[in-house]
């Protein structure tokens, strides 16, 4: 008979729970809305998929959202993000939701935050994936709108576990979200930021000692600072890189060109994850099966992407060490 076969457990630390809106879902949410789309079929909204930059795909990424208006709209984005990331061996997510995108267009906080929270109360019963859940601030909209909106959240009954900041990166630096992030400190909450994914070196620097994250999001243009690379490495200050997004927002050209090893091979706490998979060609999962096949990485090579995962995420010691134990099992499965 042969071994059932054993999926590398996968922690998932950069996700834009708005990034998994997938074509279908938009369809059936303009149906059950009755909104009027743009697209005449799935395939007049696909071919829309093709993006010079991160500009680009963002106006998408926003405008798509109009279909989502319910309660149990966000409910049911978050559930399928939740499913479909299960069957591809996620254990633990840590999921970025972005309040400006909804609140901007007239849906109330508390629908959208309690859609969100709906689906991740049970998430564990029901797929066996255990969430955080991270409020992201759009750094070009005012510093003063973030802060109104993480003071109506820390007022309000869905309790969130930490904070981030996204949307178009050049020309709006960590430095103007300094007394977003103190309050956010202040309370507790755990801090991240984007930066270094079109914006320079300076970003990331600003991030870790402006705003004091924890961990930075995407940072691959840190490359280019040595000084900056060493201060990762000596921190151990995860990088939650996307490859996939990578190529298709032109961070880099091809798959081929991604830095992945070289960052490893540095030092660097490098963790893989999808960011947007509805736009960017895949989940978590496409994203490792991308780069074992791009670059021939073996089993130990994948155990070590999967403990950063693991050492990177906001988790307890104690489950860190239950999920390790999952990859020692996946590890001895692959050497029978
Ligand atoms: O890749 C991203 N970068 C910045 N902001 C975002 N918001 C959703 N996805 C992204
Ligand atoms: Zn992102």
């Amino acid at each position: 008979m042969a071994l059932p076969l054993i999926t590398l457990p996968l922690v998932e630390l950069h996700l834009h729970i708005e990034g998994t809106l997938e074509p279908e879902l938009i369809f059936d949410l303009a149906a059950r809305n009755e909104v009027t789309l743009p697209w005449a079929s799935l395939d007049e909204l696909r071919a829309q998929y093709e993006f010079a930059d991160l500009s680009s795909f963002l106006d998408l990424y926003y405008r798509n959202l109009d279909v989502v208006r319910q309660r149990v709209d966000f409910a049911d984005l978050t559930r399928a993000y939740l499913k479909r990331a299960a069957a591809g061996g996620v254990r633990h997510a840590e999921i970025f939701f972005d309040p400006q995108a909804h609140t901007s267009r007239g849906i109330p906080l508390a629908i959208a935050l309690g859609g969100v929270h709906d689906a991740l109360a049970n998430s564990v019963a029901e797929f066996g994936l255990s969430t955080k859940l991270i409020v992201t601030f759009l750094r070009d909209r005012p510093a003063s709108e973030a802060l109104e909106i993480l003071q109506q959240i820390l007022a309000g009954d869905v309790s969130i576990d930490g904070i981030g900041l996204d949307s178009a990166e050049v020309g709006y630096p960590p430095s103007l979200f300094i007394e977003v992030f103190s309050l956010a400190r202040a309370n507790g909450l755990h801090l991240v930021a984007h930066a270094g994914e079109e914006g320079p070196p300076a970003y990331v620097w600003e991030a870790l000692d402006l705003l004091q994250v924890e961990r930075v999001d995407h940072g691959i243009r840190s490359l280019e600072d040595d000084a900056l690379v060493e201060r990762l490495v000596a921190d151990r200050i995860p990088l939650t890189v996307c490859p996939l997004s990578n190529v298709r927002l032109r961070v880099i050209d091809t798959l081929a060109d991604h830095p992945l090893l070289g960052m490893l091979e540095r030092g660097l706490l490098v963790t893989i994850n999808s960011d947007d998979p509805a736009y960017f060609g895949g989940y978590v999962d496409d994203n490792v099966a991308a780069l074992t096949a791009e670059f021939a990485l073996d089993a130990a090579q994948l155990a070590l992407l999967a403990r950063n995962g693991i050492e990177a995420s906001f988790l307890a010691a104690a489950e860190k060490a239950v999920l390790n134990a999952e990859v020692d099992v996946w590890l001895q499965s692959q050497s029978r």
